[in-house]
């Protein structure tokens, strides 16, 4: 990597990427010890510094500050006074598991040095090297890592017309690729949430340009890019002389993302990664089509708001990370082939069909610990001794396990049994030789079983049967010489001694050796005390160096076993999941759909899997009845009072179509499901106010990438579109979205459409697949009676006023809107909108519908038909406002710079006290 510095970054999360004019030259450092350290800090210019000395990890200057900040440890100076001084803090070595997730978690990359000889036998100074450089993208701590989610690192490559990216959990091994547009890019990155983004220097600009400032990042020379050193570095790794048998030799952009990534995991040193042994190719076409704001809207893998839960919450029972994480990536990708959904609908209906089956197989599961991360541990040989127990202990489940399935008789469970290989000589190899109570270190001793190796046990009695002996020798002296007091003890500064008090000390043999004089007492050695205490320290000594040995033979053992353990993981993580859908299926209710080939989405009695968890009690769900179908009832005009449950009936219809698609049952009495390619959602109108966008240019680029990807085999929900904008100009919009999807030949997508515009439900007139549905309440005695029942027709207005009081508006401001309301209403039965609104007229909408290059312009535009329809829709609001009088145009301009959704309650009402002064009412 080049330590040339980097442009300043703009991302919120770009790491710091200094270059060497920050590290003090070597000159300035006054000992050796600073000039070692200026030397390594010098090769990794933009990471924070560990530097060992003794027992603490230290660090210096600006990495002091910086760490002294986050890990709230105190900040001291190194040669005080001096010209040398510099900024101090440090924490002891043993701490680093604690210490060294909060920088990663910070967005630092710490690179850690250790000492590399053993301080005792150094000359002179200490040998110290970066033995790894930890990012948010690479690691493999337990303690930076989430056990049920990935940690991935992703590279982007932008090329001339398509865009590579690559993922890497170097903590599982998985390793894949993928090329496409740089909306694909864009929703891989959405959906994968990488830890940690790669890509070259020169791409800044246009990656925070395409995916935003949210992503923490790094940015490479150009160099690494290069098509020739991709493709050399991943053949390398593989041992392969070309990238044909993984089916990636054609996606030149994703090869170059692939490449560089491997570029950066040499660069953190990490380069025992045989357990990344083969790149898996991410097919575009193999996955239902989620675009960024869908897995946003539907809330998928995140909520949109703090204490929000999200469908994977809901749905997840796996009972195994692998399972976890796999379901995890099963949710943001939905499958398209009819069979491979079939596949995974047959075993969950299994499992469901047979509860004992389903109780015994998670019986099994329960135990299976993270194989995945404990193997890839094995592979970067950085496993602890614990570990490998509860590797072994985590095969112990595979062979009962595996019977159960290859004796289900269900098809599907019998394949995944083939796959499980219990991996029963590791097993052994593991647990005859590694101690059930192993410590964590290897360097500690007590790691490897007795009666392994026959001078271990030598030096193990040696060693450990030191007490029996002192004793022994105590006794005898104490009645050779007299003295019944005489002790044998141990102090680290004299070793082993003989003391005595001293009343006796003229008792003394004159061949014992003086050691130590003390108030009370002389201590002495003994020519047998010295020899027995060098038998025992280098008997210590040598029984940690065969400890040692003896345990990198069993990890070298497990290295075998990588790719079998990988294989049995992958299996866990499918039967896992299948079983988590069936225990939810069984718990709550929840039914197999039919899921085929054919045009229609068909639900009985369809809820909202997370709204339906999470009524307080007593309240239970309303489920809907719902049909959509490209020939007939296509687009569905839902309208209905706020608050009905027009945003929930949107949801729970894709999360249904989701949870059919990703092989899992849906909460419904029924469902039929044609597969379904994309999921559009439009929803919501205020959620990027924080990034300064303008609602309504968001609202339209989204709704313009809409239109500009349909297909047949679409859904699009569309919640209140045009409500960012004036009445006339969002009606117009959201009349002529509609008609587009319901006029466009080549793609029929079904579309649910929630509206208050209740004008938008004469589009039914006249185009034939549009049906007009609302969410029916009952009003009684001035109050509304929420149904949540879906019924034919259209409603006649909204209950916003109701929904206002339900919120606590003062009753004079609900009275006065009352009798507005009033006005309004009979006003529209005299008039006419035409008069208000001119259909032909340019909107706001028109524009943006001109830049869309894919679709016939013609069919944009609201077309003649539609004005006719709109000329006979009853007239709103405007004649309220004739221009004529100027307090009531003061009044309009007022109203229309009025943004609804940023007001609280009490500026709303500062704000009509304002506007009531205006009119001088
Ligand atoms: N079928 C249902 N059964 C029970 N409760 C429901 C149902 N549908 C919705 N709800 C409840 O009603 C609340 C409001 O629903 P939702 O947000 O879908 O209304 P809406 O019609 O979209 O309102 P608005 O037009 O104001 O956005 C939900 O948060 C949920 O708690």
């Amino acid at each position: 990597m080049s330590t040339t510095p980097a442009p300043a970054a703009k991302s919120k999360f770009a790491i710091k990427q200094l270059g060497p004019d920050h590290i003090k030259p070597e000159s300035v450092a006054d000992t050796p010890l600073m000039r070692q350290y200026y030397q390594l800090k010098q090769q990794h210019p933009g990471a924070l510094l560990l530097f060992r000395v003794g027992d603490f990890y230290e660090t210096f200057g600006e990495d002091a500050v910086t760490s002294a900040r986050i890990l709230d440890i105190t900040l001291t100076k190194r040669g005080a006074g001096t010209a040398s001084e510099v900024a101090l803090a440090g924490f002891p070595h043993h701490a680093l598991d604690t210490y060294l997730p909060k920088l990663v978690r910070a967005g630092q990359r710490v690179a850690i040095c250790d000492q590399l000889e053993d301080p005792k036998q150094a000359k002179g100074l200490v040998k110290r090297g970066i033995t790894e450089l930890v990012t948010p993208g690479v690691s493999l701590h337990d303690n930076t890592l989430e056990r049920r989610q990935n940690n991935y690192l992703a590279a982007v490559h932008f090329g001339k017309t398509e865009g590579g990216i690559s993922f890497l959990d170097i903590s599982t091994g998985e390793f894949l690729v993928a090329q496409g547009t740089i909306d694909y890019l864009g929703k891989l990155l959405q959906n994968f949430r990488p830890a940690e983004v790669l890509f070259c220097k020169r791409s800044r600009a246009d990656f925070e340009g395409s995916f935003g400032p949210d992503f923490c990042t790094y940015a490479l020379d150009e160099w690494v890019f290069g098509q020739d050193y991709a493709h050399d570095t991943l053949t390398r790794h593989f041992r392969t002389t070309s990238l044909k048998g993984f089916g990636v030799d054609n996606l030149k952009e994703g090869v170059i993302a692939a490449g560089c990534i491997l570029h950066y995991l040499a660069e953190t040193k990490h380069t025992d990664i045989q357990h990344v042994a083969s790149l898996g190719r991410l097919e575009e076409d193999k996955y239902v089509w989620l675009d960024r704001f869908t897995v946003r809207n539907l809330e998928l893998v995140q909520a949109q708001h703090p204490g929000g839960v999200p469908l994977i919450d809901i749905l997840d029972q796996t009972l195994t990370p692998m399972g976890a994480r796999l379901l995890r990536k099963w949710v943001v990708l939905p499958l398209k082939e009819v069979s491979q959904i079939q596949r995974r609908l047959d075993t969950v209906a299994a499992l469901v069909a047979d509860p004992e089956l389903l109780e015994e197989v998670q019986t099994h599961l329960r135990p299976i610990n993270d194989l995945e991360r404990l193997i890839s541990k094995v592979a970067v040989r950085r496993v602890n001794p614990r570990e490998l127990l509860q590797l072994a202990r985590a095969l112990e489940s595979i062979a009962p396990l595996r019977e159960k399935l290859a004796a289900s008789g269900v098809r599907a469970l019998e394949k995944l049994a083939d796959q499980l290989n219990p991996c029963a000589s590791l097993r052994k190899e593991i647990q005859s030789k590694i101690r059930p109570d192993a410590p964590l270190l290897t360097n500690q001793g007590h790691v490897i079983m007795d009666g392994i190796d026959a001078e271990l046990d030598e030096l193990r009695g040696l060693a450990f049967s030191g007490k029996d002996f002192l004793l022994k020798m105590q006794q005898r002296e104490q009645a050779a010489t007299g003295i019944s007091s005489l002790k044998v003890a141990y102090n680290k500064v004299f070793g082993y001694y003989l003391e005595v008090s001293n009343a006796h000390k003229n008792k003394v043999p004159a061949e014992w050796i003086r050691k130590q004089t003390l108030v009370n007492a002389e201590r002495y050695v003994t020519e047998e005390l010295k020899t027995y205490e060098e038998k025992i320290l280098n008997a210590e000594e040598q029984l940690f160096i065969i400890e040692s040995r003896i345990y990198q033979e069993v990890v070298l053992a497990a290295l075998d076993f990588v790719s079998q353990v990988q294989q049995n993981a992958r299996a866990i993580g499918v039967l896992d999941c299948l079983a988590s859908f069936a225990a939810t299926a069984r718990q709550y209710r929840y039914a197999r759909p039919v899921v085929n080939d054919g045009p229609m989405l068909d639900i009985k009695g369809g809820r909202h899997p997370v709204i339906e968890r999470q009524l307080p009690p007593g309240e239970s769900y309303i489920p809907n009845d719902l049909c959509l179908s490209q020939d007939d009832q296509q687009i569905v005009v839902i309208t209905g009072p706020n608050m009905a449950g027009k945003s929930a009936l949107l949801r729970q219809t894709a999360l249904i179509v989701l949870l059919a698609q990703i092989g899992s049952f849906v909460p419904a009495e029924e469902a039929t499901v044609g597969i379904i390619d994309k999921i559009f959602t439009r929803v919501g109108a205020s959620d990027n106010l924080s990034k300064g966008e303008s609602t309504f240019m968001v609202e339209m680029t989204e709704t313009a990438s809409i239109l500009n990807n349909l297909s047949s085999r679409s859904l699009v929900l569309m919640d209140e579109i045009g409500r960012g904008t004036s009445t006339y100009d969002g009606i117009s919009i959201a009349w002529a979205i509609v008609e587009h999807l319901h006029n466009n030949p080549k793609a029929r997508a079904k579309t649910l459409f929630a509206t208050h515009y209740h004008e938008l439900n004469q589009l039914a007139d006249d185009c034939p697949r549009v049906r007009n549905y609302h969410v029916a309440v009952q009003e009684a005695d001035g109050r509304v009676l929420f149904l949540r029942k879906l019924r034919p027709g259209g409603s006649e207005h909204s209950f916003g006023i109701h929904v206002a009081r339900m919120a606590g508006m003062p009753p004079a401001v609900v009275l006065r809107a009352n009798e507005i309301m009033h006005h309004l209403e009979q006003e529209r039965t005299q008039t006419g909108l035409a008069e208000a609104v001119d259909p032909s007229a340019p909107t706001e909408f028109d524009e943006v519908l001109a830049g869309l290059d894919e679709q016939p312009k013609a069919s944009a535009q609201p077309k003649p038909r539609a004005t006719t329809a709109v000329a006979s829709a009853p007239k709103v609001q405007l004649s309220m406002f004739e221009p004529s009088d100027p307090a009531l145009e003061r009044l309009r301009e007022l109203l229309q710079t009025l943004d609804i959704n940023t007001l609280t309650p009490i500026e709303a009402l500062l704000k009509l006290q304002e506007l009531k002064g205006v009119v001088g009412a």
